[in-house]
């Protein structure tokens, strides 16, 4: 048995990333986006990907999203290795499976706030249940706005309906990509804590790419990449703390915060990384 599949018969996770390696171009222009990164993402965990610049925060999410393909190496969903599935059953594994929040929100112009929350089950044919769509529009505080359109809303307005698409199709994962980028510092914080509690309250899993330790800091954990890397990770984090650590990536030369043995530290939970950090719900309950 392979080290890469000793590893895949561990403990479930929502998401999982075993020694993912992904090279963009060839030769002179090779660039190592991954290099060998191996990561677990739980259920009900609120997970954010925070490093510096380059270091392959969204190829890490795009291949974990089934968005992009790895070199070599594993990402799952559950238990379904992404790279078992053609292009077709790709495609319908993210529209059933996987929620999505973009920094620029991607709603539809033309469409109400309501009909944007369950745009993606009318695509897959599905109707979003009465009472799963109100519990939805009330956790995002949006019921007097539903048959607003997109361009009547504050951009803090426009992420919480992107929010409340996302988990609309009672999805396993929610991956958010910088959701947090376009708004001031006080929709973020609403759009962060709807995050946090919709995790909290639905055992809903949700992984954040961010450069913000503030946005970083409504996560049960940080995982820290650097040059395509896993070289830290951090539980029950703090803004400072966050911050402190980006500080130190930073000023660091080489291999950064990578211990000795070239595996991430982990050095500030006693939890072990499996750990739930919080009381979940299980059952599908919407937010
Ligand atoms: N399609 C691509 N073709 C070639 N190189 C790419 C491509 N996408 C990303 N890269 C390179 O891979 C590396 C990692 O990029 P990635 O976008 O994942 O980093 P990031 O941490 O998300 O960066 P940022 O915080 O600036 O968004 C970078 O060096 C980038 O230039």
């Amino acid at each position: 048995m392979t080290t890469t599949e000793k590893r895949l018969r561990t403990v479930p996770a929502a998401v999982r990333v075993v020694d993912a390696v992904k090279v963009y171009g060839r030769g002179d222009t090779e660039v190592r986006a991954l290099d060998g990164v191996s990561v677990d993402f739980p259920v009900g965990r609120f997970t954010a990907v925070m490093g510096p610049s380059g270091s392959g925060k969204s190829t890490l999410m795009h291949c974990a999203a089934g968005l992009d393909t790895l070199t070599s190496g594993a990402a799952l969903l559950g238990d379904t290795d992404l790279a078992t599935l053609d292009d077709r059953r790709l495609t319908l594994l993210r529209r059933d499976r996987i929620g999505f929040v973009f920094q620029a929100f991607n709603l539809l112009p033309t469409l109400t706030v309501a009909e944007n929350i369950t745009l993606p089950s009318a695509l897959a044919g599905h109707t979003v249940d009465r009472e799963r769509f109100d519990r939805i529009v009330d956790a995002v505080g949006l019921r007097d706005r539903l048959h607003h359109r997109p361009s009547e809303l504050s951009g803090g307005q426009q992420q919480r309906v992107a929010v409340a698409r996302a988990f609309a199709g009672d999805p396993d994962v929610v991956f958010a990509d910088e959701p947090t980028g376009n708004l001031d510092s006080r929709s973020g914080e609403e759009v962060l804590r709807l995050l946090g509690r919709t995790v909290r309250e639905t055992g809903r899993t949700v992984v954040m790419v961010t450069h913000d330790p503030v946005a970083a800091a409504h996560a049960d954990e940080v995982i820290f990449l650097a040059d395509g890397r896993l070289v830290d990770r951090m539980t029950a984090p703090t803004a400072d703390r966050v911050l402190d650590r980006m500080k130190a990536f930073e000023t660091a030369t080489g291999t950064g915060a990578r211990t000795g043995d070239g595996h991430p530290a982990d050095t500030h939970d006693p939890r072990s990384a499996d750990g739930h950090p919080t009381a979940l719900t299980p059952g599908g309950v919407s937010p």
